[in-house]
């Protein structure tokens, strides 16, 4: 697939299904991540991936977080059933090292690089993902389960998996709009 093309024209798909990415085209998901610009060169990503027996685990962690946070039964729920919209969910996260050059924010940034590099490697290799946030991202609960201290951040839930329909059109943007010159 050509890289122009991909950057342009991609488009996220939410109804994803079985199979997932594994192997190779797994490995380059992941290295596409690992190539994320990174000031410093501090690597600040990790990567939790859930697919199978790891899903229920991923549901388990967000349905405990609803509850401990007093939610209602039909948040409850669905924070139960959000992890299997899609056979994997790779829950990225921002490794904050204290850097005199680098403050949080940039490694927070590097890290959601990290997430569109890898969605774009998903799509190029015939995959499809959908980036995901919601309050569970922030949620003690959550993140002391995915074992993610204090300091650190989780900046989404990647949801990769084979695309169930057609994208949807690009939407046309009015280049003008949303730029100057100086
Ligand atoms: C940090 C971040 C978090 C997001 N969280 C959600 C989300 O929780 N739910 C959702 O429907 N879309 C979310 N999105 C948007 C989708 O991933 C997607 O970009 C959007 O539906 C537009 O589709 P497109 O990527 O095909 O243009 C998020 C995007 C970003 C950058």
């Amino acid at each position: 697939m050509d890289a122009l093309d991909l950057l342009i024209n991609r488009r996220s798909i939410a109804k994803l299904s079985a199979p997932a990415p594994e192997g190779t085209v797994l490995e380059n998901i992941i290295k596409a991540g690992l190539r994320a610009p990174d000031h410093a060169a501090l690597t600040p990503w990790h990567f939790v991936i859930a697919q199978g027996e790891g899903l229920n685990k991923l549901s388990s962690i967000l349905e405990q977080a609803a509850i401990n946070s007093g939610s209602d039964a039909a948040v409850v729920e669905k924070a139960k059933k959000a992890p299997f919209r899609a056979p994997m969910v790779i829950t990225v996260i921002a490794k904050i090292t204290e850097h005199e050059k680098v403050p949080a924010v940039e490694q927070v940034i590097s890290a959601g690089c990290a997430v569109q590099a890898m969605q774009m490697a998903a799509v190029a290799q015939g995959f499809q993902g959908f980036w995901r946030s919601g309050k569970w991202m922030f949620d003690a609960t959550v993140k002391q389960s995915l074992g993610v201290s204090d300091e650190d951040e989780i900046v989404g839930f990647l949801y990769l998996g084979t695309p169930g329909c057609t994208p949807m059109k690009v939407p046309e943007r009015d280049l003008s709009k949303f730029v100057e010159y100086l």
